[in-house]
């Protein structure tokens, strides 16, 4: 059986969604709002005539039909400046705000907000607050709507709404095929990777400092993620970040960025778990591979061994009759440099990497941060077109009008080609890396795409219940012998170790501290993501978080502890550590609901009709769903509503609406037993 919401049904049948609910009502039903489910039985009883001769636009299908017009024409339409039906001017001027057409439809684009919504409509947005508001949902001026919202609001409004263009955020590259004839030779992007200690870093340094030394003015080169060399005329791109963590991250994001990959091997370790780790990287992203077969330097190098093991993984050097280019290499005297990076030239000729320099620039986010005097500080590399200064670019959730742009060497740019690293100043937001990008043509359509984004990624993050956030407390509060794993940062190496020392020798019989990585500098993303994986937490001491560090946090539930001075951190970790030896607690049973029905409510999840079998039931307890008489989740109530209203508590025998925090999966039949967490005397 299935079940349909009355504004369902509203659509479905081209019926307004009060005249749905008078009709219910007419049949004896009683129904509350938009969201109340209709099943098919009653659907058949009370709508089973009147869908043939209400429904014009009949068909099977039409239950999914939006009343919301997707209009992809809409940016082409003839301007009304021109007037009449002439086409409108090559040039493109900024859209025009949504307005009624004067047939009662308003347009308007894909994240537009309340406000948006309401001016459109010629309504105070309180207007629109409070519809949301009569739906369950609660939203301000400035918050943006959802293609569903948009619709209920206007039917409610009684306007219609065309939403103008429909954007897939998914594909950051135009699915356009270039002719053959504008395509130019692109350089290739190389990542390097390799075991710890193999000397990737050492070999990227290397072989910038040659071209810093080649190139006549000298200069210095500056991190921006990326930067290029050119041998004989051609250029190579390098990414500046090595390993294959920084590689799968891209390419988990969808990042296609890498041509080749250089495979750095110690002449004097040969190959390692990493090594191999990157070998299958590399395949699986099918890029070719080019060995660089370093510290040749070193007395106990032993190449042919080294090339042997390579063999036997399916990389058999050219030398002995394979297809694998192996170049011998030191990272430390600069031998071989120039040679490796010719092979790379070839190997990427054979791949003939092309792109259209004429086309409106697209690529991938290699690195970006807040910086505090300049902004979004982002690190772009052009995959197709050509990006100016000026142009408005699109990269997720962050967008904006490039103010600045610099080279690799810090030098000021007005356009940059595909293939070419530069850094950009003048986005809102600091998008993360991996991020695809491209030019739009207006502001304000950026604008509505990244709040798009932005809606997306909340829904994501509210399907997948979102981050459960463990503090300090929590991972103390837990019962049994506890690790507390701790990611410690400072801003001198004295400060770490004096911290790590510290820290540790707090450890007693039931908390083990142990530092799961300590360094100097800002607290990064990899130092969140260690506190996830670690399930710790990060302390920083004197430095602070950066941007996207702060975001990582967010989504995976990390806490972050900043302190200034030493004793403070470590007084308020000991403090939380014998604070959880204080009070024994144990559960105490407040009641028992059932579930009857469940409804989806939009940005908010699903909301459990229940019934109340046992006790009182409130708004702060602890709840736990049982299925079948197992346990499936236990968590927070996140809203106890009756009927439309808020309430602390419920009791024994009457009805209620319950959302549980961060679950969406709760099932008609499931049993909600809820509890409270009491404090005993030990
Ligand atoms: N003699 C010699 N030493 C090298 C060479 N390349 C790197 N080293 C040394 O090897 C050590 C490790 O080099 P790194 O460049 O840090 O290695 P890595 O692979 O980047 O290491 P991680 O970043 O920790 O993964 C350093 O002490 C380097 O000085 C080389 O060609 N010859």
């Amino acid at each position: 059986m299935s079940n349909r919401r009355v504004y369902e049904i509203a659509r479905e049948l081209s019926l307004d969604t009060k005249e749905v609910m008078r009709r219910l009502q007419d049949a004896g039903v009683e129904v509350k709002n938009h969201f109340a489910a209709v099943d098919d039985e009653l659907y058949e009883r009370v709508f089973g005539n009147g869908r043939k001769q209400n429904s014009p636009r009949g068909g099977k299908g039409s239950k999914k039909r939006r009343r919301v017009v997707i209009d992809a024409s809409a940016t082409s339409k003839p301007s009304r400046a021109a007037g009449g039906d002439r086409p409108a001017p090559a040039k493109k001027a900024e859209p025009e705000p949504e307005k009624e057409r004067g047939d009662g439809v308003i347009r308007l684009e894909p994240g537009a907000t309340v406000k948006d919504l309401a001016d459109a409509a010629g309504v105070p947005p309180a207007r629109v607050v409070k519809i949301l508001f009569s739906l369950g949902e609660m939203k301000t001026q400035n918050q943006t709507l959802t293609e569903e919202e948009i619709e209920l609001v206007a039917e409610e409004l009684g306007v219609r709404v065309e939403l103008t263009e429909a954007v897939d955020l998914s594909a950051p590259e135009p699915e356009v095929e270039d002719a053959p004839e504008d395509l130019i030779e692109k350089p290739p992007v190389v990542t390097v990777m390799g075991h710890v200690d193999h000397g990737k870093t050492s070999l990227l340094d290397k072989i910038r400092q040659t071209e810093v030394a080649a190139r006549e003015a000298g200069g210095i080169t500056q991190h921006i993620g990326a930067y290029q060399v050119e041998s004989g005329g051609r250029k190579v791109t390098f990414i500046d970040t090595p390993g294959h963590e920084a590689f799968t991250e891209m390419r988990a994001r969808g990042a296609k960025i890498t041509d080749v990959v250089v495979l750095v091997v110690a002449a004097d370790d040969g190959v390692m778990p990493q090594t191999e780790e990157a070998i299958e990287h590399a395949r699986a992203a099918g890029v070719p591979i080019v060995v660089a077969l370093n510290k040749i330097d070193v007395p106990n190098a032993n190449p042919d061994m080294v090339m042997g093991q390579l063999a036997e993984r399916g990389l058999t050097p050219e030398a002995w009759g394979g297809d694998t280019v192996t170049v011998p290499v030191s990272a430390k005297t600069g031998e071989g440099i120039e040679d490796l990076i010719e092979n790379i030239l070839i190997v990427a000729e054979l791949e003939e990497l092309k792109a259209n320099p004429n086309a409106p620039a697209s690529g991938y986010v290699i690195e970006s941060q807040l910086d505090p005097g300049r902004g979004t500080v982002a690190t772009l590399l052009l995959t197709r077109g050509t990006l100016h200064r000026g142009d408005i670019v699109l990269a997720g959730t962050s967008y904006g009008r490039v103010r600045a742009m610099m080279d690799y060497t810090g030098h000021r740019v007005e356009e940059a080609g595909p293939g070419m690293p530069v850094e950009i100043l003048g986005l809102q937001g600091v998008p993360e890396a991996g991020t695809g990008f491209e030019v739009v043509e207006h502001e304000r359509m950026a604008r509505a795409r990244a709040q798009q984004a932005e809606a997306a990624l909340r829904r994501q993050e509210l399907a997948q219940g979102g981050p459960t956030r463990r503090t300090l407390e929590d991972l103390l509060g837990q019962s049994g012998v506890k690790d507390l794993n701790l990611i410690v940062k400072a801003d001198v190496a004295g400060s770490v170790e004096a911290l790590r020392d510290a820290l540790t020798r707090l450890s007693t019989d039931e908390v083990r501290v142990n530092i799961v990585r300590s360094g100097v500098g800002a607290i990064n993303d990899a130092d969140v993501k260690l506190g996830a994986a670690s399930e710790g937490i990060v302390l920083g001491f004197n430095v602070r978080p950066t941007a996207t560090a702060k975001q990582v946090a967010e989504r995976e539930g990390v806490e972050i502890r900043t302190y200034g001075v030493i004793y403070q951190a470590l007084e308020e970790i000991e403090a939380a550590m014998k604070g959880m030896l204080a009070p024994e607690t144990a559960e105490r049973e407040t009641g028992v609901a059932e579930v009857r029905q469940t409804f989806r409510v939009p940005n908010v999840g699903t909301v459990a009709g229940c019934y109340v079998t046992e006790g009182e039931i409130s708004r702060n307890d602890r709840v736990r769903v049982v299925r079948d008489g197992t346990v499936i989740y236990e968590g927070e109530v996140a809203s106890l509503k009756r009927f439309k209203d808020d309430v602390r508590s419920v009791r024994q025998g009457f009805e209620c609406g319950i959302g549980i925090e961060n679950f969406n999966d709760v099932k008609e039949g499931d049993v909600l037993e809820f509890f409270r967490i009491v404090e005993v005397e030990r």
